[in-house]
């Protein structure tokens, strides 16, 4: 029977963990360099990847770049929620704002040719936020997650920059088959586009285009134009109960 080394998941755990720690944190991110570049080294070596010290070096070299990006999405967060009081709020208690910030990370590994730490880094932030964004997805500056909870990116997904998305948005594959692994299955979000809360967009070729708003709870299966105001119609009837109903 084959064994797989599914302790890891605790290395990656605390691996992942700790990366956002001392990318915000000069303090943590001497507490924590050699550590972090240790684990690593013996994650990335049980999975079989090759190079992982040049793997490790260029990576390390992208994080001042990456953290530069997760402060406009942090100021994305901060000028959008008028909930929010500070730029420190963001950083400490935004989960939208963990689960971008663990996509980036994941997402410079994925570009380096790493899968699976990756992916365990995502289904650690997907298990404490329930914001489940692929690494493999592409993602602009300034983006900005209210409320993330029940938010699933694909990973072909293609979001341009200014972009709002609400809780429980989809941005899916229109169906699902083994032999779609290599095509484009998610959607294309243009710049400055909002999708609000609980709409289900599918399709590799749909391009919802920029500066549109997508109202909440539709759901779309073909392209959206610029400027767009795309709405779900339902009818709520209200009227005086009779006999207490
Ligand atoms: C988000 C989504 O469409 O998932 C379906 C499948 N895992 C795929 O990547 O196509």
């Amino acid at each position: 029977m084959k064994s797989y080394n599914v302790c890891l998941k605790d290395t990656a755990k605390t691996f992942t963990k700790r990366l956002f720690y001392s990318l915000f944190d000069c303090e943590q991110e001497k507490a924590h360099g050699k550590y972090l570049e240790k684990k690593f080294l013996k994650i990335v070596s049980k999975l079989d990847v090759e190079n992982g010290e040049e793997i490790w070096k260029k990576f390390k070299a992208e994080l001042p770049e990456i953290r530069k990006t997760l402060d406009l999405d942090a100021i994305a967060f901060e000028s959008n929620d008028p909930a929010s009081h500070s730029l420190e709020e963001i950083y400490m208690a935004y989960p939208g704002f963990h689960a971008i910030s663990i996509y980036r990370l994941s997402h410079a590994l994925y570009e380096l040719g790493v899968h699976i730490l990756p992916r365990m880094m995502s289904e650690y932030i997907h298990g404490i936020t329930g914001v489940d964004i692929h690494p493999g997805a592409t993602i602009g500056k300034s983006f900005y997650i209210d409320h993330g909870t029940g938010i699933v990116i694909g990973e072909t997904s293609i979001i341009g920059e200014n972009v709002k998305i609400y809780q429980g948005v989809t941005l899916g594959g229109i169906s699902v088959s083994k032999n779609l692994a290599s095509t484009k299955r998610h959607p294309t979000i243009e710049d400055n586009v909002c999708i609000y809360a609980n709409a289900t967009i599918l399709g590799g070729d749909i391009v919802i285009g920029a500066n549109s708003i997508i109202g909440a709870n539709v759901w779309i299966t073909e392209s959206v134009p610029e400027n767009s105001l795309v709405t779900y119609q339902t009818e709520i009837k209200i009227r005086p109960k009779k006999n207490g109903i």
